[in-house]
């Protein structure tokens, strides 16, 4: 008889796979982590693994690849309520046997179990090259000048071991970026392993990062591989970094110094091969030595420091990342054609300051897709209220700093429409029509404007807009 073991994080799902393939004469496991299945599968052998390609706390590639180093002749057939045709096509060229879209239809999960297993052609040499050059997908490199500069660095310190702090504003791509650092090493092929260490609990912190033992504390009914573990060989990314209790910063070292980590409650030295990649949102190095991240911890970790730039100090980039968002979301919702802003809702995409950065832009545009008109175009009104009344904010903020008028609260933006507001929109609107229009070059566009050189830098400033 078949075994099959079902992962998915709906216990549903689960419970209702299992009865009709039991019927169907399989011997059926079902498990609602990743870290159990893994357990699972060490102690079991599996003909198949059904799994969904989007669990929890661990993303399909990586499960993918801790599959195959536990079990490698298990036939894995993913499944997902969201089908990405990359991932597809990645995961059956990795050797996954299918990719099959939620809601599963029970039959032709049969069917697929019924094929005969594919044999997966290993690469010839140049596909191994065209691989290695090849870009990630889902990502945005930017062209402006502090993108460029990240990208730089990325590729220096990508194909080294150092160890990497990413620093940066919340939302501002650190994880992508330490994707992008794992994508260009040597180490691409083997799991990237991210943790968020904001979540982990002071209690758990130790046995999800290093495993624990059968016994080891009350609730720990079985072993568990901890995150180094199924990075092993790849790389670990540590987010949100500062929140670590003094007790695991210390195991921490001590793992990074050593090179060996020991379970909770087990003797046993395991070897590991990690590359540590951490991430934060302040500044670590100011935070070391006064609110208690270990000054030792940081200098071993920042062998390499990136900062990572907010997206308003990315100039233009925010059309490459709307275009993107917006196609991406196009694909999603299945829609045929790609909605595009109106000038108004697009001025006001632009203008905003964006705190939460390409998360922030990203929820937005997924948002404001969904109210696309007949023409398919999306109007400012789809927009947050935050966003949509930056624009009108800037300018009264600009005004007010100059001493003309009043500051004015958040919720009467909308209401203003007074005449000086609709003044001064009406002006920064000119004024960077006319920068566009002669390429940005001042001095043509005072002459356009009529102004002086000097009046126009000082309206430049004064309304916010950045040239
Ligand atoms: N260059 C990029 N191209 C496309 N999408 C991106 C890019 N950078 C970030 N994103 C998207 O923006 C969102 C936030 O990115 P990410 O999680 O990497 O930021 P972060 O700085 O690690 O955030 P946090 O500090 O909150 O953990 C994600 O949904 C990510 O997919």
């Amino acid at each position: 008889m078949e075994s099959i073991l079902i992962v998915d994080n709906q216990v549903s799902v689960c419970n209702l796979l299992k009865r009709y393939l039991t019927d169907n004469g399989y011997t059926v496991d079902t498990s609602t982590q990743a870290t159990h299945a893994i357990q699972l599968m060490k102690d079991n052998h599996y003909q198949f693994v059904i799994s969904d390609y989007r669990l929890p706390k661990m993303e399909g590639n990586v499960f993918f690849h801790m599959i195959k180093s536990i079990s490698p002749k298990s036939r894995v057939i993913f499944t997902s309520n969201q089908v990405n045709l990359k991932n597809v096509v990645n995961m059956i060229r990795e050797g996954a046997s299918s990719y099959l879209a939620k809601p599963l239809n029970p039959d032709e999960l049969v069917e697929v179990l019924k094929q005969k297993p594919r044999s997966v052609p290993s690469p010839s040499a140049s596909e191994k090259k065209e691989a290695a050059v090849e870009k990630m997908p889902d990502y945005v490199n930017g062209e402006s000048k502090r993108a460029k500069e990240v990208e730089f660095k990325v590729g220096k310190v990508g194909p080294t071991n150092f160890s990497v702090i990413l620093e940066g504003e919340t939302g501002t791509g650190k994880e992508s970026y330490a994707r992008l650092i794992h994508h260009c090493s040597e180490r691409k092929e083997k799991p990237f392993v991210a943790v968020d260490c904001g979540c982990l609990s002071r209690e758990l912190a130790g046995s999800e990062l290093f495993g624990h033992e059968k016994g080891a504390f009350t609730g720990a009914v079985t072993h568990k591989t901890g995150f180094f573990e199924m990075a092993n060989g790849g790389t670990i990314f540590l987010d949100e970094i500062a929140n670590l209790s003094s007790e695991i910063q210390m195991a921490l070292l001590r793992a990074l110094q050593e090179k060996i980590i020991r379970k909770v409650g087990g003797t046993k030295e395991i070897p590991i091969d990690v590359r540590i990649i951490a991430a934060t949102n302040e500044d670590l190095f100011s935070k070391s030595g006064t609110t208690g991240f270990r000054e030792d911890l940081f200098y071993r970790l920042s062998e390499f420091v990136l900062k990572v730039p907010p997206l308003r100090e990315r100039g233009d980039d925010i059309y490459q990342f709307i275009d993107f968002f917006l196609k991406k979301t196009t694909l999603e919702l299945g829609q045929k054609e790609t909605p595009r802003f109106t000038d108004e809702a697009m001025a006001c995409l632009v203008e905003y300051q964006w705190p939460g950065n390409i998360r922030e832009l990203k929820n937005a545009i997924r948002r404001a897709s969904l109210f696309a008109n007949s023409k398919n175009l999306i109007p400012a009104s789809a927009l947050p209220e935050m966003i949509r009344t930056s624009k009108l904010r800037n300018a009264s903020l600009s005004l007010s700093r100059e001493g003309n008028s009043e500051p004015v609260g958040k919720q009467e933006y909308n209401e203003r429409k007074d005449l000086k507001s609709v003044a001064l929109m009406a002006e920064s609107e000119k004024i960077k029509e006319v920068l566009e229009d002669v390429k940005y070059n001042k001095t043509k566009a005072a002459q356009k404007l009529n102004i002086h050189r000097k009046t126009l830098y000082s309206k430049l400033k004064a309304l916010n807009i950045s040239y």
